[in-house]
Order: structure tokens, then C-alpha cells, then sequence
């Protein structure tokens, strides 16, 4: 697969497919599909009854998204819902539990994805946000912008609450720079 820029590298890729095999998923839930690369590791990673939604707000995208998904076989398992992510949400309660959950879009909503992530979720789903470090804006004090500020947000979020269990994972690569994903576990 070509990397188009501005999505997770291919480790992260490889990674995300380990975890959810590991975790069993059957069904994940992403939010910022942008042209489908990450979409497509994780489709790749599910059953062929599995399901991965992804969530995204700008419909150029979505459609990129889809044609991505489709030139890889996995129109059948993978369906993309364009809108803003807290608008479409609530719409997903019937349709929860997800096994796996990676948030991707908007940072500074990334605490709210959080709550929701919780609600749909099930004991042992993982919980997976990615660009929590920012090239180290994150941890400056006070942080220079809005999506470092609400990556640092979402990092005292995870550590602190009670139900879930966190690692943060450091990356530098050709791809994103000094960057950094969590993993969370839903107890
Ligand atoms: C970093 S990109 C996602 C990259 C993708 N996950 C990958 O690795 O291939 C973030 C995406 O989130 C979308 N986005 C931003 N705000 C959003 C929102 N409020 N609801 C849904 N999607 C949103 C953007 O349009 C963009 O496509």
C-alpha cells in the first residue's frame, strides 16, 4: 500500500492489526477515515463478518475513503459515515459493542471521543488515540495550540480514569516526525 502522508505509518499499521486479532475484534469503530489507509489495516485485521465504521467529517474524504476500502476488497466490511463525529455517535448505541476503537480526527474533541468510546465499548475493547505527543508540543506548559492542548487533555483523561488501563507509545519516523499513540483498555 502506498502511504499518502499524513496518516499512521505502516509499524502503526502492523501494530493496530496485532492488537485487534489479539483482542479478538469483530467489530471497530474509527474516527477520521480521511483517504482510508488506517481503515484499511484495521479492516484487514477483522473476520470476514467483521465490521469496521469509520467516522468522517469531510465528504471528499469519505468518498476517498471508500474507493480506498473498495480497491482493497473491503467494501463488504467497512463502511464509512460522513459527519461530524459527535453528531453521528449517538446513532452507533444500537449498534455497540466495538471491540477496538481508534480515534484519529480532531484532537481538541478527543476527551468527548473518550466518553463515547466508553459507552460503546466492552470490558477488554481497546481504546486507541494517535498524535498524543505533537513534536513534544503536547507536554510544553502551557501548550501552543488547541490540539496539543486537548492531546494533553486526553492524556490525563486515560491516566487518570478508573476504568481503563494506558500505555503511550513513542514514534519517529519518516511519516509524522516525533509523534505518539496511547492504547487504553477498558476494564
Ligand atoms: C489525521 S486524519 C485521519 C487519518 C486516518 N485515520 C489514517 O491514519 O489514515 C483526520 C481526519 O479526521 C477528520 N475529522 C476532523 N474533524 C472531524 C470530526 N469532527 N468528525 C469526523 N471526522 C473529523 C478529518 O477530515 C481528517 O480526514
Amino acid at each position: 500500500m502506498d502511504h499518502p502522508g499524513g496518516q499512521i505509518s505502516p509499524s502503526q499499521g502492523k501494530l493496530f492489526q496485532v492488537l485487534a486479532i489479539t483482542c479478538g475484534a469483530r467489530k471497530i469503530l474509527e474516527i477520521g477515515a480521511m483517504a482510508g489507509y488506517s481503515g484499511v489495516w484495521l479492516a484487514r485485521a477483522l473476520p470476514a463478518d467483521g465490521k469496521l465504521i469509520s467516522l468522517e467529517i469531510d465528504p471528499h474524504y469519505a468518498k476517498l475513503a471508500r474507493a480506498t476500502l473498495a480497491a482493497a476488497g473491503l467494501s463488504e466490511r467497512a463502511e464509512v459515515r460522513v459527519g461530524a463525529a459527535l453528531d453521528l455517535l449517538p446513532g452507533l448505541v444500537s449498534e455497540a459493542p466495538f471491540d477496538m476503537i481508534f480515534l484519529d480526527a480532531d484532537k481538541i474533541n478527543n476527551t468527548r471521543y473518550l466518553e463515547w468510546a466508553l459507552t460503546l465499548s466492552r470490558p477488554g475493547a481497546l481504546i486507541i488515540a494517535d498524535n498524543i505527543v505533537r513534536h513534544g508540543r503536547t507536554y510544553q506548559n502551557p501548550q501552543p495550540d488547541a490540539s496539543s492542548a486537548g492531546a494533553a487533555e486526553y492524556t490525563r483523561a486515560i491516566l487518570e480514569h478508573p476504568r481503563l488501563l494506558s500505555a503511550a507509545l513513542l514514534s519517529d519516523d519518516v511519516y509524522n516526525g516525533i509523534d505518539g499513540f496511547s492504547i487504553s483498555v477498558v476494564r
